[in-house]
C-alpha cells in the first residue's frame, strides 16, 4: 500500500562548499547577508520550514571558519560534511552521509538558491512519489536562445538559433532514490562525465526525470546583481506570507 505523502520524512542534501568566484565577493557567496541573515541561514531556513524535510545535510568547504560562528552550528537538524572540488563532489559526500534504508528518497538543493517556494518543493515531491521517479524543479526557458562561437579575436557571434520548445532551465531542488543516485553520480564520475547537477547524473544512467515546472523567483545566488534581486524576492515572499497568514487567522 503506497505511504501517504504527510508519512515521509526528507533529507535534503544541500552543496554549500563553493568559493563563489563570479560574485567576487571577500567571502564564499553563501555567507553574504540579506536582511541582517546569511544566504545560507535563508536557504536552509526555507527548507526545515517545509513540514516533510526533517534534515539538512550541509556539504562544507574543509577551510570553511564561518558556520563554526554562525547560528547554525548549534541546531540539532543540521549534519555538517566535508565539501569537495566540484559540487557533484560536494553532493556525493553529502549522499554518502545518508542510510539509504531509513531515507530511500532524497532532496539535493544549492546553497545558493534561497527563494525556493515550499508550494514548488510540495509538487516535486508529490508529482516523484505518485510516479515512482526522480524529478527536478525547471522553468520553461522564455527567450529566444542562440548557440554562440568565438572568432579568432575572442568575438561572440551567433552561431545559430536554438529550438526553445521544451528548453527548461534545471533549477533545485532535485529529487532522486538515494541508492539509484548514488549509483549513478558514482558511475558518471568513474567514466569521468561531467556533472553538474543531479540530472545529468541520472541521465548518465539511463533514468528519467520528470521536470516540474516552478518559479522563476527560484534564482541561484551567482553574480552581484543576483543579490539586490534575491533581497526584493524574498522580502516580497515574507509580505505575501504575512498577508496569508492574516487573513487566516481573520477567516
Ligand atoms: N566544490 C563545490 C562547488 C559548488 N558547491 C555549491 O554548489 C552550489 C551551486 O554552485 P555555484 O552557484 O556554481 O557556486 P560556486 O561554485 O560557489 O560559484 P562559482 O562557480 O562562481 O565559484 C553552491 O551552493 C555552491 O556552494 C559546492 O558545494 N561544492
Ligand atoms: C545545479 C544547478 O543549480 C542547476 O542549474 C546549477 O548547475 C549549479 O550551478 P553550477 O554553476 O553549475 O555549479
Amino acid at each position: 500500500m503506497a505511504q501517504k505523502l504527510s508519512e515521509h520524512s526528507f533529507i535534503v542534501v544541500v552543496p554549500a562548499a563553493g568559493v563563489g568566484k563570479r560574485m567576487k565577493a571577500n567571502c564564499p557567496k553563501q555567507y553574504l547577508t540579506i536582511n541582517g541573515k546569511s544566504i545560507l541561514a535563508h536557504t536552509v531556513d526555507r527548507l526545515l520550514s517545509h513540514p516533510l524535510i526533517e534534515k539538512v545535510i550541509l556539504s562544507l568547504g574543509e577551510d570553511d571558519q564561518y558556520f563554526a560562528e554562525s547560528e547554525l552550528a548549534q541546531r540539532d537538524d543540521i549534519i555538517r560534511v566535508d565539501g569537495g572540488k566540484e559540487r557533484v563532489d560536494s553532493v556525493l559526500n553529502g549522499l554518502r552521509a545518508i542510510n539509504a534504508g531509513e531515507h530511500p528518497w532524497v532532496l539535493v538543493h544549492d546553497a545558493a538558491r534561497p527563494c525556493v517556494q515550499l508550494s514548488d518543493i510540495d509538487r516535486l515531491i508529490s508529482q516523484c512519489i505518485e510516479n515512482d521517479s526522480g524529478g527536478l524543479l525547471a522553468t520553461p526557458v522564455r527567450d529566444t536562445m542562440k548557440r554562440g562561437k568565438k572568432d579568432n579575436k575572442n568575438i561572440s557571434t551567433v552561431d545559430s538559433t536554438v529550438e526553445r520548445e521544451q528548453l527548461w532551465h534545471a533549477l533545485t531542488p532535485q529529487l532522486y532514490k538515494t541508492e539509484q543516485l548514488v549509483n549513478a553520480i558514482e558511475s558518471a564520475l568513474a567514466k569521468k562525465i561531467a556533472i553538474t547537477d543531479e540530472s545529468s547524473a541520472i541521465e548518465q544512467a539511463g533514468l528519467m526525470s520528470l521536470l516540474i515546472s516552478a518559479s522563476h523567483e527560484n534564482i541561484k545566488i551567482t553574480h552581484p546583481d543576483d543579490l539586490v534581486l534575491a533581497e526584493f524576492i524574498l522580502n516580497k515572499q515574507k509580505s505575501q506570507t504575512m498577508i496569508t497568514q492574516q487573513y487566516k487567522e481573520q477567516s
